[in-house]
C-alpha cells in the first residue's frame, strides 16, 4: 500500500510505540486518527503532530476500546474527518498480572472487537475502500513467559485470531487484509527499563522472584529500539500479499516473518 493520503486509525496512539506508528505514517504523507484512553497525553501528542504536519492530516478522539461505543465513535468521527479510512492499528495494551479481566478486555477483546470495526468500516461490502488491519501482539503471543502468564495469554489469542480472520475466502472481495506483529522487549514506557531499580516497578503481581526470570530473559534477548519495531511495522503496511503475515520484531534476529512455528528457545 502506498501511504500517500492514506488514513489509519491507531488505539493507544497517545504514546510509545502507537504514536511511534502515526509518526511514521504521518512522515509518509498518511493521516492518523489516535484514539487512547489517557485523553492527557493524547492531546499532547495531537498538539505536537499538528505542529509537524498540520491540522488537516491528524485528530485524536479519548476512547476506551472495552467499551465498544466509544470504540466506534472512534471509528465514526475519523471516517467523518477524512471521508475514509484504509489502516487500522489495534495498538492499546498493558501489562499487568494482577487484573485477569482488565488485561483480557483491553490486549485481546479490545483487538478483536478493533478488528471487527475495521472489517466493517473498511471492507468494500460496506461502501468502504478495503484496507489493512495490524493488530500488536508480541514475541510473548508467540512463546511461554512464567511471569506474565496472563498477558502471555492476551497476546496468544491476538495471534490465533488474527490467522483466523485473515484466512477467510470473503476477504478478497472486500478488499481486507490481516497482520500481527509481534515485538520483543521495547523501549518504552510500558517497559520502563528502569523498573529493576529506580523506575516504576515492575509490573503489578509480578514477585521478585519472578522479577529476577524477567532480568535474566531481558539481558539474554536485548531490547528493541522503537525505531527497530516502526521498521517492520511499515513493512505490513507498505508490502500488499501478506495477508495473514505474522512479523516478529526481536534485537538478535531482526524483522521475521513467522509460519506457525513456535519460537525455538525454551523459557
Ligand atoms: N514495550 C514493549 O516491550 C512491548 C509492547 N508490546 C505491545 O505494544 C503495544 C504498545 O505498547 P507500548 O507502547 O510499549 O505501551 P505504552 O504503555 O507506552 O502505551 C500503551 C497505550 O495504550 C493505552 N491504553 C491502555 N488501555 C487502553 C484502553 N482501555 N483504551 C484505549 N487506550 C488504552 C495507554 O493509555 C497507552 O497510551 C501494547 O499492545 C503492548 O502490549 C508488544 C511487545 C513489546
Ligand atoms: C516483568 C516484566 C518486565 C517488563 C516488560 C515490559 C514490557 C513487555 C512487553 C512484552 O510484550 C514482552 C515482550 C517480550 C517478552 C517475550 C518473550 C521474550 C523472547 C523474545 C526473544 O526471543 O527475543
Amino acid at each position: 500500500m502506498k501511504l500517500k493520503g492514506k488514513v489509519a486509525l491507531i488505539s493507544g496512539g497517545a504514546r510509545g510505540l502507537g504514536r511511534a506508528y502515526a509518526e511514521a505514517i504521518l512522515k509518509a504523507s498518511g493521516k492518523v486518527c489516535l484514539c487512547d484512553i489517557d485523553s492527557e497525553e493524547g492531546f499532547k501528542t495531537l498538539n505536537k503532530f499538528q505542529k509537524t504536519f498540520g491540522n488537516d492530516n491528524v485528530m485524536f478522539v479519548k476512547c476506551d476500546v472495552t467499551d465498544h461505543n466509544s470504540f466506534e465513535n472512534v471509528f465514526k468521527q475519523a471516517k467523518r474527518k477524512f471521508g475514509a479510512l484504509d489502516i487500522v492499528v489495534n495498538n492499546a495494551g498493558l501489562l499487568t498480572e494482577d487484573n485477569v479481566r482488565k488485561t483480557m478486555m483491553v490486549n485481546s477483546i479490545g483487538v478483536i472487537e478493533g478488528t471487527q470495526l475495521a472489517t466493517h468500516y473498511l471492507s468494500k461490502e460496506s461502501g468502504g475502500q478495503g484496507g489493512v488491519v495490524v493488530n500488536i501482539s508480541s514475541t510473548a503471543g508467540l512463546t511461554p513467559v512464567f511471569y506474565m502468564p496472563i498477558y502471555v495469554a492476551s497476546k496468544y489469542s491476538i495471534v490465533g485470531y488474527t490467522r483466523s480472520v485473515a484466512q477467510n475466502p470473503a476477504n478478497k472481495e472486500r478488499g481486507m487484509r490481516y497482520t500481527c506483529l509481534c515485538p520483543a522487549f521495547t523501549d518504552t514506557t510500558m517497559f520502563d527499563k528502569k523498573w529493576s531499580d529506580e523506575g516504576e516497578g515492575p509490573p503489578p503481581g509480578v514477585s521478585e522472584e519472578e522479577k529476577k526470570g524477567a532480568l535474566h530473559l531481558i539481558e539474554a534477548t536485548g531490547v528493541n529500539t522503537v525505531e527497530e519495531v516502526v521498521k517492520g511495522f511499515m513493512l505490513l503496511l507498505e508490502v500488499d500479499d501478506n495477508n495473514g503475515a505474522v512479523m516478529t520484531v526481536t534485537k538478535k534476529h531482526g524483522i521475521q516473518y513467522r509460519h506457525g512455528k513456535p519460537l525455538s528457545h525454551k523459557l
